[in-house]
């Protein structure tokens, strides 16, 4: 009994060691199903109780799950107002922000995301759509990416004319052809502005072999319209053949959305831009 329970202390206890290898987890519970199975009681006829709901396995699987997690880098370009910002707090925090202000450099999102069994981590680069907020960090948007999300704003004609300079700046960074791209048209709520219509839209996609997805990060009717992007790409992603080196995390987290900006990559980050910029940051998600 008391095995059992020191089998449900592992799975719960928020000072389990993390750093643990995998092997080594696997180790301690083939030890503990050992000393359980030993443990069970034998019944009158000689046979032993049927063992408890297949603890072990589960234990197992959930810790696996906890400890190797991919995480994959999406930026998402385009420019300046047409929606990065709002579109990747929609995501992560579930609501239109209050206020935004123009990004610079580069604000980072994480996201937790189930699919299919596995859990990913999607680490979205928010990146600034102004050049001179851009300069000093490009580089640093477009190494080890896994994913592209190019946003345009439909009631912006030039934000949609500006997409191939996008598409030729990726190209210009030697971005893998082969990783997954999404065009988002962007403030779909403001119907009566409609400056890119949907045939358009279409057709560069399909030139570019991108799927597209018209939305808007403010209505809250299409909330769930900005998840199916994500999800698109988070589904792409599991399923496609690593092109980048993927990070595996060892996070315990329970946090589903975050900024990390008290990461050292962050900081990192940061301090290249501010020995470009002496602007302020932009405000925190506040979810
Ligand atoms: N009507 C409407 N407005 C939106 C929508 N998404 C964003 N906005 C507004 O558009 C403006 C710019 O939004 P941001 O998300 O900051 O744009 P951005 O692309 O991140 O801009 P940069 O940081 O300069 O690159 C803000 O005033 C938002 O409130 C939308 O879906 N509908």
């Amino acid at each position: 009994m008391n095995k059992r329970i020191m089998m449900f202390t592992i799975y719960i206890s928020p000072h389990f060691d993390l750093k643990v290898k995998q092997h080594q987890i696997g180790l301690i519970f083939t030890m503990a199903s050992a000393l359980r199975s030993s443990d069970r009681r034998v019944q009158v006829d000689g046979s032993t109780d049927p063992a408890p709901a297949s603890i072990e396995s589960d234990s197992v699987r959930i810790i696996e799950k906890q400890v190797q997690k991919r995480i994959f880098k999406i930026i998402v370009i385009g420019d300046s107002n047409v929606g990065k910002t709002c579109l990747t707090y929609r995501f992560c925090c579930g609501r239109f922000p209050d206020k935004t202000e123009a990004t610079i450099g580069v604000d980072f999102r994480e996201k937790q995301l189930d699919v299919d069994g596995e859990t990913l981590k999607l680490q979205l680069w928010d990146t600034a759509g102004q050049e001179r907020f851009r300069k000093s960090m490009v580089q640093h948007y477009y190494r080890n990416v896994h994913a592209v999300i190019f946003v345009y704003d439909i009631t912006k004609i030039n934000s949609f004319e500006n997409m191939a300079q996008w598409i030729e700046e990726c190209d210009k960074h030697s971005l893998n052809k082969h990783i997954p791209r999404i065009l988002v048209g962007n403030k779909c709520d403001m119907e009566d502005k409609i400056a890119v219509n949907t045939n358009m839209a279409q057709k560069f996609a399909d030139a570019h072999g991108m799927p597209l997805f018209e939305t808007s990060a403010k209505d809250d009717d299409k909330a769930n319209h900005v998840d199916a992007i994500f999800m698109t790409v988070a589904h792409k992603l599991k399923n496609a053949k690593p092109m980048m080196p993927v990070t595996v995390t060892s996070s315990y987290s329970s946090y589903d959305a975050v900024h990390l900006r008290d990461s050292p990559q962050h900081r990192g980050l940061q301090s290249a831009i501010s020995s470009n910029n002496s602007s302020e940051e932009k405000s925190e998600c506040a979810c």
